[in-house]
């Protein structure tokens, strides 16, 4: 590809996460694995980046690290310039396994308004809040509804509306649509596009689904096998008003797709220790059907 833009050459930003040299080691039952091992990079305020990489990469283990969730063995996650030791207030998660995420026994409303009960202690202001979420997911009407009565797709918009309604700084997203219907999961994703748009709030989003990645982010970080670092950082160059039609059917979605595409299959086979710190972009055509960084 021709003209590849890397974020190396970055504008001058407001940096908001700073995710600074974190390795992570798990040890136990007499095992030890590496799961990621040099991740260095930084996400401006109101960004919404991408994280692809292949399967076992340690996506999850970094979004833990970056959530409070779990502690480095080494390196920080910095915060608006206050390193993360345990989960922030100003953070918010929302993981794929929504059925896992919500409460059965209670309402969509009693759902999005739990988190918010040590956050914020005026009932009314709490309610107006979970409100106003579940309005901006598209879900005003199943307010009164539990979540067994309603489609995954829907569950998957509760709990994202859960997330919405704590108003955070950062929104991190793990593989959130990995179990939806492909036009529910299009569905979604231009839901997120237009609350990150509407909201300004920073988005972290991983995803196996290299499509997704592109069609969603400003930017993508590719990452290497286990032990992991940044393979490449990517700058999504395509306009910021984004249709499912017309933006995956242009030549520049097909070309980054396709560059993607190519760096995900070489990051199959690379580790992080021969992983080169920026490597080349390349030429080629798309792709067909929708790629999967497994
Ligand atoms: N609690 C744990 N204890 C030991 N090893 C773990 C633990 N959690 C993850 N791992 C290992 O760390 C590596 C990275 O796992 P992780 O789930 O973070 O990767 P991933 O990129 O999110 O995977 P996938 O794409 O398949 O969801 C894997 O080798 C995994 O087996």
């Amino acid at each position: 590809m021709s003209d590849l833009p890397t974020t190396d050459q970055h504008r001058e930003r407001d940096v908001l996460l700073d995710v600074r040299g974190v390795r992570k080691i798990y040890s136990g039952h007499g095992r030890t694995v590496e799961a990621v091992r040099d991740l260095t990079f930084s996400v401006g305020r109101g960004e919404l980046v991408c994280i692809v990489g292949p399967s076992g990469a340690g996506k999850t283990t970094l979004l833990k690290c970056i959530a409070g969730l779990l502690e480095p063995t080494s390196g920080q996650v910095v915060l608006d310039g206050r390193a993360v030791t345990r989960p922030p207030e100003s953070m918010a998660v929302v993981f794929q396994e929504y059925g896992r995420s919500l409460y059965a026994w209670k309402t969509v409303e009693q759902n999005v308004e739990l988190p918010l009960r040590h956050k914020v202690k005026d009932g009314r202001r709490r309610r107006e809040l979970v409100h106003e979420a579940l309005a901006a997911v598209g879900l005003a009407d199943a307010h009164a509804a539990y979540p067994w009565q309603l489609s995954g797709g829907m569950q998957q918009r509760v709990a994202i509306a859960r997330a919405v309604a704590y108003q955070p700084q950062v929104l991190l997203m793990d593989e959130p649509f990995a179990a939806v219907d492909a036009q529910t999961r299009a569905d979604l994703e231009d839901l997120v596009r237009s609350l990150w748009r509407q909201l300004g709030v920073t988005v972290l989003f991983v995803t196996h689904d290299i499509d997704e990645s592109v069609y969603l982010g400003q930017r993508v970080l590719i990452l290497s096998s286990s032990p992991t670092v940044v393979m490449e950082d990517l700058t999504i160059d395509l306009p910021g008003e984004r249709t499912q039609l017309e933006t995956r059917s242009s030549r520049r979605f097909a070309e980054l797709r396709h560059h993607v595409y190519e760096q995900i299959q070489l990051a199959k086979h690379r580790r992080g220790s021969d992983a080169p710190a920026t490597p080349p972009s390349s030429a080629g055509a798309p792709q067909a059907s929708r790629a999967e960084a497994r």
